[in-house]
């Protein structure tokens, strides 16, 4: 059995959504369906799950959000229209959507959260509807009946191992097809909370290690993942397979066709995933597998520069000889529940990396005067353009000489490298630029390991 998941590109619209039918319908392995919301039918267009953020703001905001609550139904009757669904077929969808602000939430959070699951909710219950529609025998099944359980943040939930005790229990007959939402689970109360955004890659990982699927498909709207974001080189060049942990390394970085955190159930249940295209199913796409399966061709996989980063560099004299003078950091910045990605240090200097989309700059104020107070560092200096480019291989491990190859061309380009960081992970290098010269320390890396 696969299971197979659809991103919001790939259901856009009544074509898209007749491309994914047949891809499904084509494998008979092809059991288990999860649906993102649908997402841009063109470049310019909003994708349903930022319309029910919209309309969750107007909500809080005490505002009237009926044109809104109309373009989300839009999109849905859209792609009904295409199949020729009777009208009354989204009678049960329509009110699903009108209902959402009667019903309580413990706080705005938790309404946020349930109003933009409510993107993959209606378009799974769609995809069940038009699939019986089409003759075939197809169930929606919520997060809640599946017992998909969730903790944490309700707008970054993470999964919890009771769900696969819930998932073994789960039978299905041998014909029919389960569709269910991607995105959200329950808490333990009940309540819905969502993944980070790109999170319905998640749950069609924890579905597939949770229901012991053979492979994990992944549809998305390019032929295979790229050793670069084609957005930034032209024409890269695709990676027909890399382990869990390139995957892994890269998509934390800025890979964003798959969700890192989606590498981990797929991790725990040893399940290869394939990411392929929607529009051309019969490329191959890329195969994501464990790493004992897999001898590396390359040195290099992949290069990325993610810019979503700041830094906190602190310089003292001596620092490495006072004991407990990072802890009372780490303190400082768990006090504000602010989680840091990266430290690296020398004898008297540390730089604290930090995630800039997660804090404010209230918070970042916050932060540097109580550092100041209590270490009295002799500079501490904020960088908001802070970026890291991650470059990953399986083939850089035991290899000498890679981080020449790395830091040459970055030179030749005048680009300034803060920081560099290889160590723990032996299959990546990390260095940290600033956020004008990212995309540039992309291509040129990528220039020097692809193309000469
Ligand atoms: N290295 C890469 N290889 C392929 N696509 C990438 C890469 N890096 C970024 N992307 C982008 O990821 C997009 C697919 O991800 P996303 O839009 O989230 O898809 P979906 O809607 O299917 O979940 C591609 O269209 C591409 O622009
Ligand atoms: N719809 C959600 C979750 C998701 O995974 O979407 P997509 O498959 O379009 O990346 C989002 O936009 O974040």
């Amino acid at each position: 059995m696969k299971v197979v998941k659809f991103g919001g590109s790939s259901l856009a619209n009544g074509e898209a959504f007749q491309n994914a039918i047949n891809i499904i319908t084509s494998d008979p392995q092809r059991r288990v369906i999860v649906t993102s919301a649908p997402g841009k039918r063109f470049a310019d267009d909003i994708k349903v799950t930022d319309l029910l953020i919209k309309y969750a703001q107007a909500v809080i905001a005490g505002q009237n959000p009926e044109k809104i609550v109309e373009q989300v139904l839009n999109r849905y009757q859209e792609i009904a229209a295409y199949f020729g669904l009777p009208a009354d077929k989204l009678i049960p969808l329509a009110e699903r959507l009108e209902g959402l602000p009667s019903h309580t939430y413990p706080n705005n959070n938790y309404l946020l959260a349930a109003f933009k699951a409510h993107g993959e909710r209606l378009n799974a219950q769609l995809m069940a509807i038009l699939l019986q529609h089409l003759g075939y025998e197809a169930r929606f099944v919520t997060p809640s009946e599946a017992g998909i359980i969730v903790t944490g943040t309700p707008n970054n939930a993470n999964v919890i191992p009771e769900t696969y005790v819930n998932l073994s229990h789960f039978t299905f007959n041998e014909n029919e097809l389960l569709v269910f939402p991607g995105f959200y689970g329950l808490t333990l109360a009940g309540h819905i909370a969502t993944f980070s955004r790109g999170g319905s890659d998640i749950t069609g990982a924890i579905l597939a290690r949770g229901l012991h699927a053979s492979t994990y498909e992944n549809f998305t709207d390019v032929d295979a993942i790229y050793s670069a974001n084609p957005q930034i080189v032209d024409h890269p060049q695709p990676i027909t397979t890399m382990t869990y942990r390139e995957m892994r390394e890269l998509s934390y970085a800025g890979f964003s066709v798959f969700h890192d955190e989606a590498l981990i159930p797929a991790i725990q249940g040893n399940i290869p995933i394939n990411v392929r295209n929607t529009n051309d199913p019969e490329k191959p796409g890329t195969m994501i597998v464990p790493d004992k399966d897999f001898q590396p061709s390359d040195i290099v996989t992949g290069v990325v520069s993610g810019k979503h980063f700041a830094a906190l560099y602190l310089h003292k004299y001596l620092l490495n000889k006072q004991a407990g003078f990072t802890l009372r950091i780490l303190e400082i910045l768990a006090k504000h529940n602010v989680s840091y990605e990266h430290m690296p240090s020398g004898i008297d200097d540390i730089t604290i990396i930090l995630d800039r989309n997660a804090i404010n700059d209230q918070l970042i104020d916050t932060i540097c005067n109580e550092i100041q107070e209590e270490i009295n560092p002799d500079r501490l200096e904020w960088i908001d353009n802070y970026a890291i480019t991650m470059v990953v291989g399986e083939g850089m491990r035991n290899r000498t000489g890679v981080i020449d190859d790395i830091l040459m061309p970055l030179a030749e380009k005048h680009i300034a490298v803060p920081m560099i960081n290889q160590g723990a992970s032996r299959i990546a290098i990390m260095i940290g630029t600033y956020n004008e010269d990212a995309d540039e320390a992309v291509r040129a890396i990528y220039h020097r390991f692809f193309v000469n």
